[in-house]
């Protein structure tokens, strides 16, 4: 189990050190725009697991949503900081 700040810091470390295998890595080189599309696929899909299924698969799907958005946060160098700011 990890809090949100835990992972940034791990995918940050995945950024600066590139590991090979790293899948967070792959998306990183795609862009932008590809982990936009990601971003949005992982909204749509909390959503109809929201709606149609189990509340494990809800939480499952959320957890996909909220690492896409921290590849894009790191994409664009901002800081769980940056984001917070504005909760
Ligand atoms: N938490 C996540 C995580 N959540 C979602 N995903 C990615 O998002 C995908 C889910 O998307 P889909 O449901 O569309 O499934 P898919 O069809 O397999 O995805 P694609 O073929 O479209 O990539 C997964 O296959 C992963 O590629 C994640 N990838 C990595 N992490 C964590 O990030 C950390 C770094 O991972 P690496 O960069 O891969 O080392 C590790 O702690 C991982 O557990």
């Amino acid at each position: 189990m990890k809090t949100f700040d835990e992972l940034y810091e791990e995918l940050s470390a995945r950024a600066e050190e590139r590991p090979e295998g790293s899948g967070t890595v792959a998306l990183l080189d795609r862009g932008v725009h590809a982990i936009g599309k990601k971003l949005v696929e992982e909204a749509a899909e909390s959503w109809m697991a929201a709606e149609f299924q189990s509340d494990e698969e809800t939480a499952e799907e959320i957890s996909q949503l909220l690492y896409h958005a921290q590849v894009m946060m790191i994409a664009k160098g901002l800081t769980p900081a940056d984001v917070y700011r504005y909760l």
